[in-house]
């Protein structure tokens, strides 16, 4: 057991938040590993036991209804029982037609999402596509002749440096909007220092067309050409960051976006922003409705993790793996 999976027994909450991570899961990347870090923080924080399903975006896409129904239906079920949903980061295009799906379902349906960087770019990709009536709306790391690129190369540095064009590292992003979910989750701050890690960004041009329609470009770069945060203010949580939250994230410093996410999946987001606007900064002390701790029938009272016969140990845990992909 690793010492993430010794903390995950170790909590000791009851109720349940259930997370769906899309992604592809042929190898579980460190950027993986930091996200599943960042949602447990959070998750401690809002006094809940985190379960991650681990939905490959494949799996929901029109082929494996096809080719594999079994494995389209299990995943169309796990993200449909989820309390949330999570889009990570990630690079090339195999599975992201299922990563617009997933953002097609939360932003329909209401259902609390954050997308980090690719997440964030395909939830564009989905609004343009669906809501502003943009069939072609693509990014042009995937399509580079794209009709409508609402997604482009926006390198940063060296054009002649192989590896040279990442914008990579720490970058200040500043609140444009006062009263939007995000800003009140940074404390109400001015501007955020978070890591970045990508090459295409939404197009610039395209924002008053998209802000038109809806989504909301609440944070940007000091040059207001690079956009940082998206919120639907008419959606109960749905929120992307082109940066990476996770990255800066610690046990007792959850990152705000994912606060916000849990708190959005277990129905106590509304408590959090109050908090947040009541000068309280993340972290700190929030009421959270878990009751008084009483642990469950199949746990031992020494306050130690037991593990059950079907080898998942109780505690937090993942029902669909254990986190660790080989
Ligand atoms: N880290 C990421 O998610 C990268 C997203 C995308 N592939 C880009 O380069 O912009």
């Amino acid at each position: 057991m690793n010492g993430l999976q010794e903390l995950l027994c170790l909590t000791p909450f009851r109720i349940l938040v259930r997370i769906a991570m899309v992604g592809k899961y042929t190898g579980l990347s460190d950027s993986y590993l930091s996200v599943l870090k960042a949602l447990l923080h959070a998750s401690v924080y809002c006094h809940r036991k985190l379960v991650v399903d681990w939905v490959a975006s494949t799996d929901l896409e029109d082929s494996t209804k096809i080719e594999a129904p079994d494995a389209y239906k299990a995943a169309w079920n796990l993200l449909k029982s989820a309390d949330g949903i999570l889009v990570p980061g990630g690079f090339g295009d195999r599975g992201v037609q299922g990563k617009i799906l997933a953002a097609k379902y939360a932003r329909e349906n209401n259902v609390p999402y954050l997308g980090i960087c690719l997440g964030m770019q395909m939830a564009v990709v989905e609004f343009a596509r669906h809501v502003m009536n943009l069939p072609h709306a693509n990014s042009t790391e995937f399509d580079p002749n794209a009709k409508t690129p609402c997604v482009i190369f926006m390198p940063e540095g060296s054009k002649t440096h192989m590896g040279g064009t990442m914008r990579l590292g720490s970058r200040r992003t500043f609140f444009k909007v006062a009263d939007c979910k995000s800003a009140k989750l940074y404390g109400n701050a001015d501007y955020v220092d978070e890591r970045h890690r990508h090459r295409y960004e939404v197009n610039p041009d395209m924002v008053p067309e998209f802000e038109n329609a809806g989504l909301k470009f609440v944070g940007k770069d000091e040059s207001d050409r690079r956009m940082e945060i998206i919120e639907i203010p008419n959606h109960q949580y749905f929120i992307g960051a082109q940066f990476h939250p996770e990255f800066k994230s610690r046990p007792a410093k959850p990152s705000p976006l994912f606060v916000g996410l849990i708190a959005a999946s277990s129905g106590q987001l509304d408590k959090v922003l109050q908090g947040c606007s009541n000068g309280h900064v993340i972290p700190g002390k929030h009421q959270f409705s878990n009751g008084p701790y009483t642990p469950a029938a199949h746990q031992n009272t020494n306050g130690h993790a037991k593990k059950l016969a079907n080898g998942v140990a109780n505690g937090t845990y993942y029902p669909n793996g254990n986190g660790v992909h080989a």
